[in-house]
């Protein structure tokens, strides 16, 4: 089994393409922004005064793009835009929706994203609201979210690819939330597409109607010119009444060092207008909207939202957690039935972030609590080690979630961090009933006294709906009966793929698993999954001891049955880390007081003076200056010095 943390950059940057960072015409227009909302509108394009009153909610379409990681929404949105003029026609934007750099880098949609596109069609003014939403099962929930935002959704399916594993599940959201769907297949302009077998694909997995399927390449821009006609004639206008007392749905908010937090808002009812007072529902807390308007495709200012649009407001919050997403907005005094809003986001990935020299700490808080003004979704708590001294223990929506917060403290702030091994949220039933929540393995209730009371141990499952061509059904099944998993279904989508649902437990899924299901699929599986609750489960803490004593940081959670096989591979991997020292440093790994495996390095009397004889008394003191100076990177467990360093390559598998 490999181990510490399974999803590194290097698996990632070929797991996504790297994108070269480039320029944006868009970008530039941020400039424009310090004179009136009219003239700054018409210094981006002349022929153009935004008339927000003239839109009724008749002439809105809030409208998404959902597909597979790769299956080309961002370029689609990017056609769309210039299309519209909302950015400048050269061709040569790509993904300007992907605003992050980590987005760019990777080429993935992290944060989804709002724009209001303007569109005269049959002689009539349309408000178009198109919202990018990201690929990837980590952002689920953004996807979920933004779809609460709109009325239909444009299902974009990769014609030589097929349907694959999101655009299942992604299917089964915007279906959930009552969306009108609108097939449309991409990439057609690819040698290897082949649109009639797609077509098929599409009738039998989701049984929609095909007859009016849109054919087009948004890379090239193959027809193009069909979408926003199908948008406005097949997606319904929004339902809301202007008449009506204000009611807003905040859907997604981000932190701005000069504002503060940005909202965005789904007005569903009524008219906000600048200056007016509005209350939160869920925190009873009383807001000034000091700047509301729209995204075109950067924040333009108009005064006012009403009935059936998306737009942002500023309203003096302060963090990113004020801004509670699912919340309803209404104006103070006014009694509204409240909007269903959502289940908070739930972390599935917890791991301990600790600075490698620790006198970065502090920066390091700084650097953290910026990274999470922007995004609520990470759960922070402090906590010490006894061997890597003061951290945190951070919770996130997945691995790639993960992956890209520590990527980002790494590019934004510049931060030399160690990341422990991703635990997953285990529980533990007491026997009076009560249960608890593990979020590190030092909660692990292995004392006497705490296993006593236990009732059971569970750990998280998924539902994982896998698709790949039928000749790998083999090695797939493997795969998921290696990692303790139940097949719960199987299906063939076409003639040659099929579709196989595994019940997994969540530890498995978010170690290697997405490296050998491509490896053994040769890149041709999807994956997806959804979460399936708590099962019973038989769990152990495995520790790590150096000459008797325990490392925290290295304690780790496993299914009993994988115990032999990691404690002998991490008493081994420890020993190439760990230097020697003047006595034998033994290495072992146990439950409890069982010992699994144990490794010893064999003693070493080091002087390092020993080579400066006769009397350069400078020499010596600079060499034994040297020493000390190294000392104070290392960690005492018991009598055993252990460099922060030999932590960075042990978690980062450098071993
Ligand atoms: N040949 C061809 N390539 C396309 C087309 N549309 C998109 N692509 C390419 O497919 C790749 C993925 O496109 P994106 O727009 O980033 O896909 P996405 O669905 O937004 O990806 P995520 O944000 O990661 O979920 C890029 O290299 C695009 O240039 C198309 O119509 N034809």
């Amino acid at each position: 089994m490999t181990l510490l943390f399974q999803y590194t950059s290097r698996r990632l940057a070929s797991y996504y393409r790297c994108r070269p960072i480039q320029r944006y015409p868009i970008l530039s227009m941020q400039r424009l922004y310090s004179k009136s909302t009219t003239e700054k509108i018409k210094a981006g394009d002349p022929s153009k005064v935004i008339d927000l009153p003239s839109f009724p909610a008749e002439n809105i379409r809030n409208f998404s793009i959902i597909a597979h990681i790769d299956h080309g929404k961002s370029t689609l949105a990017d056609r769309l835009l210039e299309l519209t003029n909302t950015i400048s026609q050269r061709g040569s934007n790509k993904q300007v929706l992907d605003k992050l750099k980590v987005e760019r880098e990777r080429g993935i949609t992290v944060k989804a994203q709002t724009v209001s596109m303007f569109y005269n069609y049959k002689g009539k003014e349309y408000l178009l609201n198109l919202i990018d939403t990201p690929g990837h099962v980590d952002f689920s929930y953004e996807v979920s979210r933004s779809l609460a935002a709109c009325q239909g959704t444009l299902l974009l399916v990769d014609a030589a690819q097929g349907i694959q594993a999101q655009t299942v599940a992604n299917f089964y959201l915007a279906f959930g939330e009552g969306l009108h769907i609108i097939p449309v297949l991409n990439k057609i302009d690819l040698p290897g597409s082949d649109p009639e077998r797609v077509v098929k694909q599409i009738e039998s997995a989701f049984e929609l109607d095909t007859s009016s399927i849109l054919k087009i390449s948004a890379k090239s821009g193959i027809n193009i010119d069909t979408i926003l006609p199908s948008v406005i004639e097949n997606i319904p206008s929004p339902q809301g009444s202007i008449q009506k007392p204000f009611r807003a749905l905040l859907f997604d908010s981000w932190y701005d060092k000069y504002v503060g937090v940005v909202c965005m808002l789904g007005v569903v009812d009524g008219v906000l207008r600048k200056g007016d007072k509005v209350f939160s529902a869920h925190s009873d807390t009383k807001y000034e909207i000091t700047e509301v308007g729209i995204m075109h495709p950067e924040q333009v200012p108009t005064g006012y939202l009403h009935a059936g649009q998306v737009g942002y407001v500023v309203c003096g919050m302060k963090s990113a957690s004020e801004a509670y997403i699912g919340d309803t907005f209404h104006h103070l005094n006014s009694k509204v039935e409240l909007l269903p809003g959502f289940q908070p986001a739930q972390s599935m990935v917890f791991a301990g972030i600790f600075p490698v020299d620790t006198n970065d700490f502090r920066k390091l808080d700084d650097n953290i609590k910026k990274l999470t003004l922007n995004d609520a979704s990470v759960t922070v708590h402090k906590e010490t080690s006894n061997a890597l001294g003061q951290g945190w223990r951070l919770g996130f929506l997945g691995t790639l979630h993960m992956d890209v917060f520590r990527q980002r403290l790494e590019n934004e702030y510049d931060a030399n961090i160690i990341v422990t091994q991703p635990t997953v949220p285990y529980r533990v039933v007491y026997k009076d009933k009560t249960t608890h929540i593990i979020r590190n393995p030092t909660e692990f209730p292995d004392s006497d006294e705490r296993a006593f009371k236990v009732l059971r141990l569970e750990e998280p499952m998924v539902l994982a709906t896998m698709i790949f061509p039928e000749e790998y059904m083999g090695k797939m099944i493997e795969l998921c009966g290696g990692r303790r998993g139940e097949q719960k279904d199987y299906v063939y989508v076409d003639d040659k793929r099929v579709m196989m649902k595994y019940v997994l437990p969540l530890a498995e899924v978010v170690q290697d698993f997405y490296d050998e299901l491509k490896s053994r699929s040769s890149g041709y599986a999807t994956f997806d999954y959804e979460e399936h609750g708590y099962e019973e489960s038989d769990l152990v803490k495995m520790s790590v001891l150096l000459n008797s004593k325990p490392v925290d940081a290295l304690s780790v959670i496993l299914h009993r049955s994988q115990v032999d096989q990691v404690g002998r591979d991490w008493v081994k991997r420890l020993k190439n880390v760990i230097q020697r020292q003047l006595f034998d440093v033994v290495i072992q790994t146990a439950l409890g007081h069982k010992i699994v495996a144990r490794e010893t390095i064999s003693a070493l009397r080091k002087n390092v003076t020993a080579k400066c004889y006769g009397g350069d008394v400078s020499r010596k003191m600079k060499l034994l200056q040297k020493q000390k100076e190294g000392k104070k990177r290392m960690k005492m467990i018991g009598n055993v010095e252990l460099p922060q360093k030999a932590f960075y390559d042990f978690m980062d598998k450098k071993t």
